[in-house]
């Protein structure tokens, strides 16, 4: 059993030209967060958008009135430098700071020398440092990142230092569009086997052709860029992507 569907639509394949409206309306099309994609073009290769952008949607989109609630901004940080930005996006309107777990602890997490006590981290004091700011915290894994790297963040003594939500990558980050990969799904299903209660995210891939098998997984948190945003009708790809969740997580619709 997973805890209940959470659907996050990635705005990177929204029409950027039209960005406040188009979450606007894909919130009233029923979806629960906005999975905000932001990339610096070293950690991936390609270029989004940095805290200016984030600042101008969250005007378009209500605050969550509760944690995880209505119109949560899950920023998925594909960033060289996770800790260097924690504060900018809590100003801009970021409630859920995910960072890839690579990132943290790559030696490259700084870029001169001088910076690098500063700037560089551990997971777990990642994970401390949001919490400090106000906002819920995530941790993202990579296709070929093993699943028993979490243990340590997931089993700590201290609650501060145990991120709210885990990313199962599936596909490789960087672009949207791309075709899933189900192979690592027994990342999900090793985690949810250890964590009933945990908010797994899947990204990448996902839509009404492959939501059954992450959903089976036991994925709870589904982001979905091109299968929302390019469906004619997108609060049906919405709703059917909940209840593929549902099902398995409650047992009924
Ligand atoms: O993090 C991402 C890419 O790195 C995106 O969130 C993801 O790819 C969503 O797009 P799609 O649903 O079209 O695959
Ligand atoms: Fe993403």
């Amino acid at each position: 059993m997973a805890p209940p569907a959470i659907i996050a639509p990635s705005i990177l394949s929204a029409d950027f030209a039209n960005l406040g409206e188009e979450c606007s309306r894909t919130i009233k099309q029923g979806a629960d967060w906005l999975h905000v994609d932001i990339m610096d073009g070293h950690f991936v290769p390609n270029l989004t958008f940095g805290p200016p952008v984030v600042v101008k949607i969250r005007s378009h989109v209500e605050k969550p009135t509760q944690r995880y609630g209505k119109g949560t901004f899950d920023c998925h940080m594909m960033i060289a430098e996770p800790k260097k930005w924690v504060k900018e996006f809590k100003k801009a309107g970021c409630d859920l700071y995910c960072f890839h777990y690579e990132a943290a602890i790559s030696s490259t997490a700084a870029e001169s020398p001088e910076d690098s006590s500063e700037l560089k981290t551990s997971p777990r004091e990642l994970i401390r440092y949001i919490h400090d700011q106000g906002m819920l915290a995530g941790i993202a894994i990579k296709p070929a990142t093993e699943v028993d790297v979490l243990w340590d963040v997931l089993d700590s003594p201290h609650e501060k230092e145990r991120p709210d939500m885990v990313l199962v990558m599936t596909v490789e980050p960087g672009f949207g569009g791309q075709k899933f990969m189900a192979s690592v799904l027994p990342k999900v299903e090793a985690l949810r086997e250890r964590y009933p209660d945990l908010n797994i995210e899947v990204d990448g891939g996902l839509g009404p052709g492959t939501i059954d098998q992450a959903a089976d997984a036991g994925a709870n948190v589904i982001v979905a860029g091109s299968a929302v945003f390019g469906a004619k009708d997108p609060a049906e790809v919405i709703s059917l992507l909940r209840d593929a969740v549902n099902k398995r997580s409650t047992g009924k619709l």
